[in-house]
């Protein structure tokens, strides 16, 4: 019997950069991957909860602007939810009209509030009197351009303005050209061990205890385990009280990382493995 196409959902509508990277990344699955749009965010984490999807492509960080705090903050409220698998994609943001517009004279640009800020730059220096408005995703951005009659662009990929019928009237907007960002691929199972893996976890720490976080980052230092990543987000509960999320190389079930995780657990007051998975590709 055929076995059943695993249901992924992205941050949608069609043509946003989330779609481009669940194209990309389940086109390695050996099963076959259903793909399915979201409007937002908060819809996707719902879709996963309610288990109408088995995976979610979800954006995490972009080289210049850093975390998508949603993203994080969404995964704390979900505690059954285990990252399994990561993707980089280069990020080449264009700016687009309708064909009959004059990109000078926009009096709004539509975006996702991402692609605004990784556009920063070229807006202040050419559209500093056009009003930015901030859409759920870019692809959406571009949906209301090309909709609408009056003088207004989008932020969004090449893709998007073919999807819409719009023109790149600017190319490649982004403040640096070397435009990343990472995806992170959400669902339930923890992935078995490849040889090349990465554990992200997120803790919290006793706030009376001095060296509360050096206490943490010597049990991975005095194993060689490197850490790709920390970050702190606000618990949102005290004002200085924080969430810490790190990654490490290695698979949590390999000896040294296992031995790591169990011994800062003596130091936090909550620990959470938030999955181990294949280091991603990054499609250029
Ligand atoms: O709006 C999109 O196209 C998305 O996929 C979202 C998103 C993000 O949230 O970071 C993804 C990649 C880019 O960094 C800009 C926007």
């Amino acid at each position: 019997m055929k076995e059943k196409a695993i249901r992924a959902g992205y941050l949608g509508p069609e043509g946003t950069f989330s779609e481009e990277a669940a194209q990309v990344f389940f086109s390695y699955q050996e099963q076959e991957v259903s793909l399915s749009p979201f409007s937002s965010i908060p819809l996707l984490y719902d879709a996963l909860g309610k288990r109408e999807v088995d995976l979610a492509m979800l954006p995490v960080e972009n080289s210049i602007e850093g975390t998508v705090n949603q993203t994080l903050d969404e995964l704390i409220e979900h505690p059954s939810l285990l990252i399994s698998g990561e993707i980089i994609l280069s990020i080449h943001h264009c700016l687009l009209v309708r064909p009959d517009q004059e990109w000078a004279k926009l009096e709004r640009v539509y975006s996702h509030p991402q692609a605004l800020a990784q556009c920063r730059t070229f807006l202040e220096k050419n559209l500093a009197e056009t009003a930015l408005f901030p859409t759920l995703s870019t692809a959406e951005g571009a949906q209301i351009v090309a909709k609408s009659t009056e003088p207004y662009g989008a932020i969004a990929s090449r893709f998007a303005a073919l999807r819409q019928g719009l023109e790149v009237a600017v190319p490649d907007i982004q403040s640096k050209q070397n435009n990343k960002t990472r995806f992170l691929v959400i669902g339930r199972q923890l992935t078995e061990p490849t040889g090349a893996d990465k554990t992200s976890i997120v803790f919290a720490l006793p706030q009376d205890r001095p060296g509360g976080l050096y206490s943490i980052l010597k049990e991975f230092a005095e194993r060689q385990i490197n850490l790709t990543r920390i970050e702190s987000r606000p618990t949102k509960q005290e004002l200085g009280h924080y969430l810490f999320f790190i990654d490490c190389l290695g698979h949590q079930r390999d000896p040294m990382v296992a031995e790591a995780l169990h011994a800062i657990g003596k130091n936090t007051i909550l620990t959470r493995i938030l999955g181990s998975y294949k280091i991603g590709m990054v499609k250029e």
